[in-house]
């Protein structure tokens, strides 16, 4: 351990580079400006040529200028001191390419020489002369930096973790990666401050925002990070074994790695819209926006946005792949509402012709016999309803011999019907166009959805299903739970989008009349903005989809989200033991379906990153329980500090909200905000959602009410479970739910128990005890 004074000297000699950092990032703004300045003189010139090349340069200049003016908390964190390496060239950045040590770089008596030091940060940054003042943390020769472990170091000496503020360096920690080497650093003993920075990294209070771990990713995550674009990495890893962290650092690391290919954008899907927020920051803090949507499973649809839940069995029936079944009828039976005419009655060549009720159905039936998306079958139905009303009208045993004859007489009786207003007012009210939401709607009734469901969904569970839609108006408006989100878009490809005529734009509008467009570079930029943007939004197919806690998805889900990346690359991480789904091989079926054959390259995560030992041994004894034989990640780090255990003040039942539950469970959240300098969470059954937001009111932001659903994916320094047995029998998989519960806290857990939960002498309740 070094004293004070090295870690002064090493402190003010980081300070010095990250000046010599600041300096060459104040001359490259410059740059840009100039380069601004200079393209918008060219203006003058005129000529197309210098116009595209001055768009161009004011392009790439902008660009420039908005990375580096970015505010960076950590612009430079990393630092690696390396051997020779076994050869000697240098890669683009600066840096010698050579993983491994040259043979004679550490002499026989242990002693050797640092070659190359080699400072990482979030964007590169090389000085005036070429050489690398800074190396992007995503470039190959930042590797090292992530990949080098003790037992295979490669030629990393010493790894250094900067910590900084703006300009200012606050601090180093340093990990010995060669401890049997005695290194110099021209000519000076190489000094080694702190106990290593994850652990550093690890204890700090946790806010409301997710951060990047840019500056300590372990091994087994950087491998995932960095494994090539192959079509599908599957990634399994216990809970905070960082598998959110590692899929946000690798829709960084894709973009840096191959910008042109990811322009096509990268989605991706978060179970809940509290963890979209939570991890919203982490991208812009890497550099990255823009390219990458994360959205959340109920906001995956243009124009609708759920984060409401079902009861379990009805969530259930939603997310089953048999519902694809009755939504297939139902967009067919849909067509037929109370308004539908049951007669059509139009004039052709003189004569009325009528078709009846038992005609029209029979119509029905024949146009429904192709398998074209509803919606678009509408000129299907317009032909056959014209053929029937040919047969009827007699017409064809008039007709003349001739073919050719025969046909104008068809032709001219074909738009003679067509011409009256009559037929199209029948063919929208007979055929009309279906929305998503309006077929939802029809949905609601019970005895229509039993008749679509018949075969398919036991009658019993019917109503249950129908009466979750009761809220919605006939057009589909009201409120939708998550799991419908996918149904409307099942619904969306079942019915198809007619061809609509385009609009013309303001642009074609005004060169029809003659008039010049008169715009500045400005103008068209922020045009160019605004169109990528509404690009980004109507966007439904990515060139990378990340699907993060993907052990939850139904699926239902799978199949929307499958329909989001028809060409793209996949990274896949999850849970099995996690999973909130009642039957997670139906959800691995419709996942491999959604797939399809792509190649696959699985990884695993061995290492909890969040709890203290001490929680992680607590929820261990759930996991057994809800996957028996299934191995828990190993927690690194220990606290000292023992969850505490709690009991309801006797006879109020768990199952009944009593002032008792109320102030015992505010009594517990006050000592766990006075126990820690960050979040809590006080995680409750779905049931007590509501009723717990009430029991934390005034206790300020730094405690949240969380219905155990909702907690999926999220982190507090300190958790307080309420009756863990209310949150198991929730639903047939309140064991795994009530496992994510458990492994929410970084610091401090408390777990509050009910006479449900059969609590002994020392409050521990049944489900968690040895
Ligand atoms: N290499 C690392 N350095 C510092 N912190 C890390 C590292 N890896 C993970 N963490 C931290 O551990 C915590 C858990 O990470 P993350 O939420 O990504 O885990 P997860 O596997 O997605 O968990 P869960 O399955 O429970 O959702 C986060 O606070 C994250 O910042």
């Amino acid at each position: 351990m070094a004293d004070d004074t090295s870690r002064e000297r090493e402190t003010r000699a980081e300070q010095a580079h990250l000046d010599a950092v600041y300096h060459r990032l104040e001359e490259k703004i410059d740059e840009a400006e100039f380069l601004m300045n200079d393209a918008s003189q060219r203006s003058q010139v005129g000529t197309p040529g210098a116009l595209a090349e001055r768009d161009a340069q004011v392009f790439r200049a902008g660009v420039h200028l908005n990375r580096l003016n970015s505010e960076f908390e950590d612009f430079l964190f990393g630092r690696i001191d390396l051997l020779a390496g076994a050869d000697a060239t240098r890669g683009q950045d600066g840096a010698y390419l050579s993983v491994e040590p040259a043979q004679d770089a550490v002499r026989d008596d242990g002693t050797a020489d640092i070659a190359e030091t080699l400072h990482i940060g979030r964007i590169g940054v090389l000085d005036a002369d070429y050489s690398p003042l800074v190396i992007d943390w995503r470039a190959p020769a930042a590797a090292p930096f992530y990949r080098s472990t003790p037992l295979d170091p490669g030629r990393v000496v010493r790894r250094r973790v900067i910590r900084s503020k703006g300009r200012r360096v606050l601090g180093v920690e340093d990990d010995l990666l060669r401890p049997e080497v005695t290194a110099r650093l021209d000519g000076q003993a190489l000094a080694v401050i702190g106990d290593g920075a994850l652990m550093a990294a690890l204890g700090r209070a946790r806010g409301h925002a997710m951060q990047d771990i840019v500056a300590s990713i372990q091994a087994e995550q950087d491998l995932v990070i960095r494994a090539p674009a192959a079509s599908v990495t599957m990634v399994e890893g216990g809970p905070g074994t960082g598998k959110t962290a590692v899929a946000l650092h690798r829709a960084a690391y894709l973009l840096y790695q191959d910008r042109r290919r990811y322009a096509g954008g990268i989605l991706v899907v978060s179970p809940t819209p509290l963890l979209v927020s939570y991890t919203e920051g982490v991208l812009p803090s890497l550099g990255e926006e823009g390219q990458v949507a994360i959205r959340a499973l109920g906001s995956l649809v243009e124009g609708a946005e759920a984060d409401g839940y079902d009861a379990p069995e009805v969530a259930r029936l939603k997310g089953d792949a048999r519902m694809v079944r009755v939504l297939r009828n139902a967009a067919r039976g849909a067509l037929e509402h109370p308004g539908t005419p049951e007669r059509l009655r139009v004039v052709a060549y003189g004569a009325r012709v009528e078709l009846d009720a038992e005609a029209l159905r029979e119509v029905r039936r024949q146009v429904l016999g192709g398998s074209a998306p509803v919606n678009l079958m509408r000129p299907r139905a317009r032909r056959f309803l014209l053929d029937a009303l040919w047969e009827r009208s007699g017409a064809a045993a008039r007709c003349p011999d001739d073919p050719e004859l025969a046909a104008d007489v068809r032709e001219g009786f074909d738009e003679d019907v067509s011409s009256e207003p009559e037929f199209e007012e029948f063919l929208d009210a007979w055929w009309p166009e279906l929305t998503p939401r309006r077929v939802l709607a029809a949905m609601a009734d019970e005895r229509r959805l039993a008749g679509w469901a018949r075969r398919t969904l036991p009658a019993a569970q019917v109503g249950r299903l129908a009466a979750s839609w009761a809220g919605l108006d006939a057009q589909g408006y009201g409120p939708l739970s998550v799991p419908d989100i996918a149904l409307l878009d099942e619904l969306r490809v079942l019915l198809g989008t007619p061809a609509r005529p385009r609009q013309p734009t303001e642009e074609e509008l005004l060169a029809e009349l003659g008039v010049q467009e008169v715009t500045t570079a400005a103008d068209r930029s922020t045009a160019r903005r605004e169109r990528a943007e509404r690009l980004a939004e109507e966007r439904t197919d990515y060139a990378h989809v990340i699907v993060d806690e993907a052990q939850d998805l139904t699926p239902m889900q799978w199949r929307m989200v499958g329909r989001r990346g028809r060409q793209a690359t996949w990274t896949v991480v999850g849970d099995p033991a996690q999973s909130s789904w009642t039957a997670p091989e139906e959800s691995a079926t419709a996942r491999d379906e959604a797939l399809g054959n792509r190649p696959r390259r699985r990884f695993e995560l061995t290492v909890n990153y969040r709890n203290p030992a001490e929680v992680a041994v607590l929820a261990d004894r759930v996991l057994a329980l809800a996957m028996p034989g299934v191995e828990p990640p190993r927690a690194v780090r220990s606290t000292g500090l023992e969850p505490r255990f709690a009991v309801l003040p006797a006879g109020s039942p768990a199952d009944d909200v009593t002032e008792g539950m109320a102030r015992t469970v505010r009594h517990e959240a006050r000592l766990l905000l006075g126990e820690v300098d960050g979040t809590v969470g006080v995680v409750v059954a779905m049931g007590r959602r509501a009723q717990a937001g009430e029991w934390l009111a005034g206790l300020g932001d730094r405690v949240v009410a969380l219905g155990s659903l909702e907690a999926k994916g999220l982190e507090y320094d300190a958790t307080l479970v309420v009756s863990p047995a209310e949150i198991a029998d929730e639903s047939p998989a309140g064991l795994r739910v009530l496992y994510v519960a458990l492994t929410r806290a970084t610091q401090r857990l408390t777990v509050l128990s009910g006479e449900r939960d059969l609590p002994d002498a020392d409050g521990v309740p049944d489900l968690l005890r040895d």
